[in-house]
């Protein structure tokens, strides 16, 4: 059992109560520019870590591995018992290359901007015709929907919407532990866990007949190395890791709304470039704002992994057996990889199409997506991010000034209204609170 004395050293309750500022509180121990700086983590050693050498470091599989340093409680939660962000070596790159020939493929990637047209423009038609609701609310429906077609995965646009709801809040509640949304997470997580089996299940007795290519033919047909089926409630959880994040992608589109009601001239820019293509999707001004966007808004602060050797970055060591811990937000917005990288300036990315090939742009993890576990959904997600602020640049809408501050204690975070969105030339509700 740990001393007392090192329950105190121990940074976790510390984490926990500063949510995204723990990064920042942390580089305070450590000279300036460092790369790494040593805390303690669950009750063990570790080893905080940025940048280019960071991320080299953390991706290095012959130093780290991940299976097990996730704390249960997110794993579980969050990603589902056994996925695919929890395995090492072989049996990761076996399981991966599913997740990538499904969702990193520009054919699947292509496949999906129809649907985020449809699904989009309804959701732009609805604020148009007088509906009121926040940007979130309408990304959870519309991306959800979008990627759940694009899944395979059958139902009516209501019971889609449905599910939708539920994923998103699995992805809102797993952050905190201590309270009754965690609860309602784990209820939606074994609602979602038992539908997604039970798809499985259809697939395999030839109830259900999606086509190929898509993520519900290529889980409920994946073999693992052995040459066996996964069970059901495995490949059930590979598929909600092939669509739920698309859903979280919603997160982003609150702080999009937040940007975008700061800066109208990047507005009418948007907007201007999306009449000339007459298309939701694609826009590359759109994607230079989804990708600021991405760099600096709070979602994923960091990544852990375990020290399989000891590991040394910057002067600085942790013995094998403790935690490697990737400063993800840290590494997105540090003053030695980034110009002026605290102020927002989507100019930064117009025309940068190999964005993978910037080492410290990790908002969805680093190193290479095939061997490594960088994020497969990347591409969905900026496509989707993309198209949702085409959308919200919509002249005829306007974002309220209301409800766009942020809580970073939490996490994950968000803008507290979830960006609310209305016809322009609707009457505010209070004449105190015009936004
Ligand atoms: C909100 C946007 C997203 C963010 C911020 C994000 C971020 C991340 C991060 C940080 C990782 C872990 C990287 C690592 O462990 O080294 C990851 C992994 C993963 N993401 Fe995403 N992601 C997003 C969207 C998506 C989408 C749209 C999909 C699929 C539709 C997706 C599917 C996955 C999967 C399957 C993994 C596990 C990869 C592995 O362990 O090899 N993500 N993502």
């Amino acid at each position: 059992m740990a001393s007392p004395l090192a329950l105190l050293r121990d940074d976790s309750l510390s984490l926990l109560v500063r949510g995204y500022g723990f990064g920042a509180h942390l580089w305070r121990r450590a000279d300036r520019g460092a790369r790494a700086v040593p805390f303690r983590l669950l009750g063990r050693e570790a080893l905080f870590v940025r940048g280019e050498e960071g991320v080299a470091l953390f991706y290095d599989e012959s130093r780290t591995r991940r299976h097990g340093a996730m704390p249960a409680f997110i794993q579980e939660s969050l990603f589902g018992h056994g996925s695919v962000h929890s395995l090492d070596g072989d049996e990761h790159r076996h399981r991966k290359a599913t997740f990538v020939d499904v969702l990193y493929d520009d054919v699947e990637v292509a496949r999906l901007l129809p649907e985020l047209e449809r699904q989009w423009q309804g959701e732009l038609d609805a604020w148009v015709g007088g509906g009121d609701r926040s940007a979130y609310d309408a990304a959870v429906g519309a991306l959800g929907r979008a990627i759940m077609r694009w899944a395979g995965i059958p139902g009516t646009a209501a019971a889609q919407t449905r599910w939708a709801k539920r994923q998103a809040q699995i992805v809102d509640g797993f952050g905190v532990p201590y309270s009754p949304e965690f609860l309602l997470a784990l209820a939606n997580r074994r609602w979602s866990d038992r539908h997604a089996a039970e798809l499985i299940d259809a697939v395999r007795e030839g109830t259900l007949d999606p086509a190929e290519g898509t993520a519900l033919h290529a889980w409920a047909w994946h073999r693992d190395r052995s040459g066996d089926l996964l069970p059901a409630k495995r490949a059930g959880v590979e598929l909600q890791n092939s669509f739920r994040p698309m859903i979280a992608v919603s997160r982003f589109v609150a702080f999009a709304a937040k940007e975008l009601h700061d800066r109208p001239e990047w507005r009418e820019r948007i907007a201007a470039e999306t009449a000339e293509r007459g298309s939701l999707v694609g826009g590359e001004l759109a994607t230079a704002f989804a990708q600021e966007i991405r760099r600096t808004a709070p979602f994923v602060p960091m990544l852990p992994a375990w020290a399989e050797t000891d590991v040394e970055l910057d002067g600085q060591r942790v013995a094998k057996g403790g935690r490697v811990v990737l400063d993800i937000l840290g590494t997105d917005t540090d003053t030695r990889e980034w110009e002026r990288p605290s102020a927002f300036d989507p100019e930064r990315f117009v025309g940068v199409d190999d964005y993978e090939a910037i080492r410290a742009f990790v908002p969805h993890g680093g190193a290479d997506v095939r061997t490594g576990h960088r994020c497969p959904g990347e591409k969905l997600a900026i496509a989707g991010l993309a198209a949702s602020i085409a959308v919200l640049s919509d002249p005829r809408l306007r974002i309220s000034g209301r409800g766009l501050d942020v809580n970073r204690r939490r996490m994950p975070t968000k803008p507290r209204s979830g960006g609310r969105v209305r016809r322009a030339d609707a009457p505010s509700g209070c004449p105190f609170h015009r936004g």
